[in-house]
């Protein structure tokens, strides 16, 4: 089958190899050409890890091009895989606009009878937005089917996520699309979930906002865990066992980021306001995150005498998560940005991640030097090499041996042996 990819970000990058990987020849079709010469060349122009391996070699092979001729990519393609951003306005809700854009070219130079799928994150009601968006730019009708197929991967483990998802959603109205859509993915060992496309849209922002509000409940339960004395990692160790609670998405941090939870709650939240049907949980889910990082400040402050005033503090790791470079929403920008806000002088690292300078803002490429001197250290995004650094001869370059972990990742007994004043989220 020929497969259209619209937008070569995260997912659709890794939709189109998938499908590489299971035999078909696929187009990916981008508008930016900073993007397309990377792909074009094999190289990958974001931070992932294995997917550019799979992209070299299926550029080699021709099973993947990429183009920006919208017109022959739609003209020449069966099915078309949506996966534009969808980001987020100033109200909280979802823009359509790039979804729109799209569905307008499809409809514009369609020829011939065509599946059209969203995998982008799109509210409720979407499917029929753009089957009204399609058919209004068409200039004879031409049959063509909609679905709502959402993506589930996570960036840093996008591969892996997207060759053995738990779950494949479907959801459509037309039986030949339920058709295709099956043999396009019978190749995957997972439940296929056929709905219809309300129901599809509505399970991507509802499991997106479950498992966010497991780690906001985590969070604020974890302040309360501090107030009493106990290790929240052990709380949540012990009800994670409890299978019908699960052990993931309850690490306590500085509470969640990227592109894809802030924006999808939010949207949610706005749907169900539009509904009349508001969502206090997931208002409060909201709540919670936003003050995570202010909570690891006000430690921060009472540890150096109450204010942050010229103090220099070190922080490790910008990307709103490990194992990517995205830093979208990142809780470690949030708090970087209070810091400055209360006059602190700011140097930071990360592995992957460059940021540009700014006043009483430097980046610098060592630990070594980000460390030097500072009257605080922040783990700002849990990435394994700062595990395993040597906080033996870190501590004596520090003017402060005080570690804040914002992500309670870090042996606690190991650094406080080594004579560092160590704090955590209820890491105790
Ligand atoms: N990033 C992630 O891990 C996940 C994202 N999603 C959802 O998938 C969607 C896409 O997300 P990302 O891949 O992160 O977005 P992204 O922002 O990285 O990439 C979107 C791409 O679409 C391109 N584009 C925009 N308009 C276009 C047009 N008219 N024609 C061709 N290309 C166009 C942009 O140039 C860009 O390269 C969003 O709705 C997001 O919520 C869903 C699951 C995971
Ligand atoms: O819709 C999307 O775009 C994707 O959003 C998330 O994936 P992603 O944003 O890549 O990252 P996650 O691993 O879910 O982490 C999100 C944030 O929560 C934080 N987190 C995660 C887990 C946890 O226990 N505690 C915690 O604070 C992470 O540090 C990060 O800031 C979902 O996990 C994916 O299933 C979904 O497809």
């Amino acid at each position: 089958m020929k497969i259209l990819i619209v937008g070569t970000g995260y997912v659709g990058t890794t939709t189109g190899l998938i499908f590489c990987e299971m035999g078909h020849q696929v187009t990916g079709l981008d508008l930016d050409d900073h993007k397309l010469q990377a792909l074009k060349a094999g190289k990958l122009y974001f931070y992932e890890p294995g997917l550019e391996e799979l992209l070299s070699r299926h550029v080699a092979a021709k099973n993947i091009y990429f183009t920006k001729n919208t017109k022959k990519a739609v003209k020449e393609n069966d099915i078309i895989f949506i996966c534009v951003g969808t980001p987020m306005e100033t109200d909280g809700s979802a823009n359509l606009t790039y979804v729109k854009n799209v569905a307008e070219s499809i409809g514009k130079y369609m020829n011939k009878s065509k599946i059209i799928v969203t995998k982008s994150t799109v509210p409720v009601g979407t499917a029929e937005l753009v089957e009204k968006w399609v058919s209004g730019k068409q200039a004879t009708p031409i049959r063509f089917d909609v679905v709502s197929n959402p993506e589930f991967l996570r960036e840093g483990s996008a591969l892996q996520d997207a060759l053995n998802p738990d779950r494949i959603i479907i959801g459509t109205k037309s039986e030949k699309a339920r058709k295709i859509m099956k043999e396009l993915y019978k190749d995957f060992h997972c439940p296929i979930v056929i709905t219809n496309p309300k129901a599809s849209e509505m399970i991507k922002y509802a499991a997106n906002s479950f498992l966010a509000m497991k780690i906001s409940y985590i969070n604020e339960l974890a302040r309360l865990c501090d107030a009493l004395n106990i290790n929240v990692n052990e709380v949540s160790k012990g009800i994670g066992l409890d299978t019908r609670i699960g052990p993931q998405f309850l690490r306590a941090g500085m509470g969640y980021g990227g592109s894809c939870f802030p924006k999808d709650v939010n949207a949610l939240i706005q749907t169900a306001k539009e509904q009349g049907k508001p969502l206090s949980i997931l208002e409060s889910v909201v709540k919670v995150n936003e003050k995570q990082p202010i909570y690891i400040i006000e430690k921060i402050k009472q540890a150096l005498g109450g204010n942050l005033i010229n103090k220099k503090i070190a922080v490790l790791g910008l990307s709103f998560k490990a194992n990517t470079d995205d830093t979208r929403e990142s809780p470690s920008l949030r708090l970087i940005d209070r810091l400055l806000a209360e006059q602190a002088q700011v140097k930071v690292h990360d592995p992957v991640v460059k940021i540009a300078a700014r006043p009483s803002l430097v980046q610098l490429q060592s630990v070594e030097e980000t460390v030097a001197g500072a009257e605080a250290l922040v783990i700002g995004t849990d990435w394994d090499e700062y595990k395993v650094l040597e906080w033996v001869n870190l501590k004596p370059l520090m003017a402060h041996p005080y570690i804040f972990d914002g992500r309670n990742m870090l042996d606690k007994r190991m650094v406080t042996n080594i004579g560092f004043y160590y704090e955590g989220i209820a890491n105790h």
